[in-house]
């Protein structure tokens, strides 16, 4: 079986990611094809050896394809996924526009996999916010062990979180140091460069912002509604890699030897947990690998049935572009779709 796929966003920091890891798991493909905005109409991208030229959203006939990776914001998102999804392709969806539609799967493939079948509704599937996708992939072995209560957690987001224009930031402010580039803030509220800053997406009415409320919310919908989260999400001078240190409550006992065990025999997880010097990952190692990454687990005695741990992962693959061609797999896998070209 072989799939007609596009690439929506696929001029952006995770589009091209699509592309990339489209090649490197060996989806099936019978055609690809790149869609981004009129502007970048001819533009090209590449995608196993062979360039694509970019094709205008608006022109694009989406008849003519089984699977939408779909990666072009929340607003395009909005006008277009749904207008898609009743042409007949699944659409895979990467913004926060559908994630808590209960018409809309909201999927982590090691998680919650037998969702996929809801997305039959709306032809849509939503990709996860990047904190709570590796979050919720460690989180899960642990709760199935050990019932979570509560999860308190601290993310150091890279500049990759906020696309093109952030990483370009941060290049930039990092320049001008050396007198050679800008240093105003422009997609940032201040320097990235050498600074930290306790604000990702809006505020809400009660002082958490968006980002924090999202890894609540996502992670009640996609692990278990019981489990408590409070986030604090903080943007750092890093390009690609969330890192995020996370305390989690227990119901039951569960010391840190057992997690250790667990986490390693986990999908998706690699345990690198030395104590001594660089046993330990760090967003840098994680550029590029499929992997969430924990480091640094210890029993929290402050609390009964503590445990403390770091996690790390590339935002850009299994906090975007992984999570959602594996989503397109699960859909091959379980048989959800039946492309036309079978
Ligand atoms: N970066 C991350 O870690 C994560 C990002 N996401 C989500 O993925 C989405 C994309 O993020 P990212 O790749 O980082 O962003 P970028 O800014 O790097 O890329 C945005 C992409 O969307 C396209 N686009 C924008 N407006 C339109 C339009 N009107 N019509 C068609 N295409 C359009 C752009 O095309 P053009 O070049 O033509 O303007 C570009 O290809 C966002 O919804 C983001 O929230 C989700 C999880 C993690
Ligand atoms: N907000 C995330 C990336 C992102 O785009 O998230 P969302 O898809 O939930 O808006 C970050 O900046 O790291």
């Amino acid at each position: 079986m072989t799939y007609r796929v596009a690439v929506v966003g696929a001029t952006g920091a995770v589009g091209r990611e699509m592309l990339s890891t489209l090649e490197e798991v060996d989806f099936p493909i019978k055609d690809i094809y790149a869609v981004a905005s009129r502007k970048s109409l001819g533009v090209e991208v590449s995608f196993a050896n062979r360039t694509l030229r970019c094709e205008d959203l608006e022109q694009f006939d989406f008849s003519k394809v089984d699977i939408v990776l779909m990666s072009a914001g929340g607003d395009v998102s909005k006008a277009w996924s749904e207008k898609i999804g009743k042409q007949g392709p699944i659409v895979i969806d990467n913004s926060s526009a559908w994630r808590m539609d209960p018409d809309v799967p909201l999927i982590v493939p090691e998680v919650n996999p037998d969702a996929v079948w809801d997305c039959k509704k709306k032809n849509i599937i939503a990709n996860p916010n990047c904190s709570t996708i590796q979050m919720v992939v460690a989180l899960k072995p642990l709760h199935d062990a050990a019932r979570i209560k509560r999860v308190v957690v601290s993310t150091y987001q890279s500049v990759a979180g906020a696309g093109k224009a952030g990483m370009d930031e941060l290049w930039d402010q990092t320049k001008a140091v050396y007198g050679l580039g800008e240093t105003e803030p422009k997609k940032f509220t201040k320097p990235i460069a050498f600074n930290v800053i306790p604000h990702i997406d809006v505020f809400m009415d009660d002082g958490q912002t968006k980002e924090e409320w999202k890894m609540k919310v996502e992670t009640k919908k996609i692990l278990d509604p019981d489990i408590e989260v409070f986030a604090t999400c903080v943007r750092v001078p890093v390009f690609v890699g969330h890192s995020e240190s996370i305390n989690v409550e227990f119901e039951n006992p569960l010391d840190e030897a057992e997690a250790r065990e667990i986490l390693r025999e986990a999908p998706g997880i690699a345990v690198v947990d030395k104590r001594e010097n660089g046993g330990y990952v760090t967003p840098k190692e994680c550029v590029g690998e499929f992997d969430t990454f924990i480091s640094r687990l210890r029993n929290d005695p402050s609390v009964p049935n503590g445990l403390a741990f770091w996690c790390v992962s590339d935002n850009l693959r299994k906090g975007a572009a992984l999570n959602a061609v594996q989503i397109a797999q699960l859909l091959d896998e379980r048989g959800v779709i039946t492309p036309v070209t079978a």
